[in-house]
């Protein structure tokens, strides 16, 4: 029975939150795009849909979400969860105030919470500012994101700009209080006519006490931090899931990496340094016609085996901002995620049957390639990021990495926890 019916912004958002829901005690379906009636969820707790609705209009992310939520809600789903990232990611048009605004009309309510805190990713939120690390939003490496650049570290100003709603905060001293002090700090919102809270958050004691205190909420909107508490508050036990080995096919490995994110740059630089074959896309050359997604193949057909296989497309922010100049950021964007889609495409017959696809916007686009519709979680590799084996398409284990997530060395590492 679908207790709780999840809708992310992004594949690997969705895949971060997958995670914490199973690690917490659900038995959790994900699907790319909103599931086939045939796809068996008599079993799930959580369906967790992966839309690619981050930085599309907002009125496109707005009926993508009625489309899932409709279908979640349809499957018996008391409860959404709104998911976008832990940065915020977004732009003044949305699609985060949108998409929240929607769910509540869909389900008929007038209140509910925005949390992206996720403590173990280094992501806190104090006074309604979003820190990562020890620096504020508007301060680290996300102010030179490719599509959504973050320079405001004030999520009620954020939110604010994004919606019609009243958006208020509610503190850190009503969380660390508790969930009763935090269910009294809601209503008093709530009376004062806000219709979203920004919920300071600062470690993972505060969001159980905010997932205690949400649970009965209609809609709940957050990281996958805030989804900690809600298995505990249905009922459910955690597993212990960290140390599992994966069944995954035999066959070759590959990573492609369409994100310009810090920690994905340095994890790109470990499997250089750990000597992994890599070619590396210049979207200039790609736009002049002098490179193409055939060409990488020809590459990947002449490379040994011994290796994983890396093609990249990774930039620093410099590089980046001459490329963005040139092309535009959202046509460089669209240029490399199909270059790579379409190498992706032909992985599978070529024997590769293990992935690592780094990029939200870049694994949405690999995976529907891919024809993969549904995902099976398994062991997490780094907070939020979890190894999955596809449910349809080509049998496939993938793991679908969140731009800044993971240490260093995950792309050299992550492939010890498959068997
Ligand atoms: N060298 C580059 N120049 C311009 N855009 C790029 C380059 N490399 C990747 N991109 C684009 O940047 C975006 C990165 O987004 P995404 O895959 O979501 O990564 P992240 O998870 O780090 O946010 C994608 O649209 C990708 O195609
Ligand atoms: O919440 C998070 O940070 C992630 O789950 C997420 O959404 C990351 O998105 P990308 O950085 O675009 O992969």
């Amino acid at each position: 029975m679908v207790r709780l019916g999840c809708i992310a912004d992004d594949l690997t958002g969705a895949t971060d939150l997958a995670l914490m829901l199973a690690r917490e005690g659900m038995n959790v379906v994900q699907t790319a795009g909103v599931p086939d009636r045939e796809l068996d969820i008599s079993e799930a707790d959580a369906v967790v849909v992966a839309l690619k609705s981050r930085t599309i209009p907002a009125a496109a992310a707005v009926a993508q979400a009625v489309r899932a939520a409709e279908a979640l809600t349809g499957a018996g789903a008391r409860h959404l969860f709104f998911k976008y990232c832990s940065t915020f990611d977004s732009t003044d048009d949305g699609n985060i105030g949108p998409v929240i605004e929607a769910l509540l009309d869909v389900t008929g309510s007038d209140f509910t919470l925005a949390c992206p805190a996720f403590p173990a990713n280094g992501r806190t939120v104090y006074r309604g500012h979003l820190f990562v690390g020890d620096v504020l939003l508007s301060d680290s490496s996300m102010k030179d994101h490719p599509l959504t650049p973050m320079r405001d570290s004030n999520l009620v100003r954020v939110l604010g700009r994004q919606t019609r709603m009243s958006v208020g905060l509610v503190g850190y001293e009503a969380v660390a209080a508790g969930p009763e002090a935090l269910k009294a700090a809601f209503a008093d919102a709530r009376a004062a006519g806000h219709r979203i809270v920004v919920v300071d958050a600062i470690t993972d004691a505060h969001l159980r006490a905010i997932g205690a205190a949400a649970h009965d909420l209609a809609v709940i909107t957050g990281g996958s931090g805030v989804a900690m508490g809600l298995p505990g508050a249905f009922g459910l036990a955690p597993h212990e899931r960290t140390g599992q080995r994966m069944a995954a096919p035999t066959g070759r490995c590959a990573i492609l990496a369409g994100s310009c994110s810090a920690a994905t740059r340095g994890q790109v630089a470990a499997a250089l340094a750990a000597g992994f074959p890599a070619f590396k896309i210049d979207p200039l050359v790609l736009s002049a016609g002098r490179l193409s997604a055939a060409d990488i193949l020809d590459w990947i057909a002449r490379q040994s085996d011994a290796r994983p296989l890396l093609v990249y497309s990774s930039a620093d922010p410099d590089d980046l901002r001459r490329v963005q100049e040139k092309l535009g950021p959202a046509a460089a964007g669209e240029l490399v995620e199909q270059c790579l889609a379409d190498v992706a495409r032909a992985l599978p017959g070529r024997g590769f049957t293990r992935l690592i696809v780094a990029g939200g916007e870049t694994s949405g686009a690999v995976v529907a390639a891919l024809g993969v519709g549904a995902l099976r979680i398994g062991p997490e590799i780094a907070p939020g990021v979890p190894w999955t084996r596809s449910l349809s398409g080509a049998d496939l284990a993938l793991a679908l990495k969140s731009g800044n997530f993971g240490s260093p060395d995950l792309f050299v590492k992550a492939w010890d926890l498959l068997q």
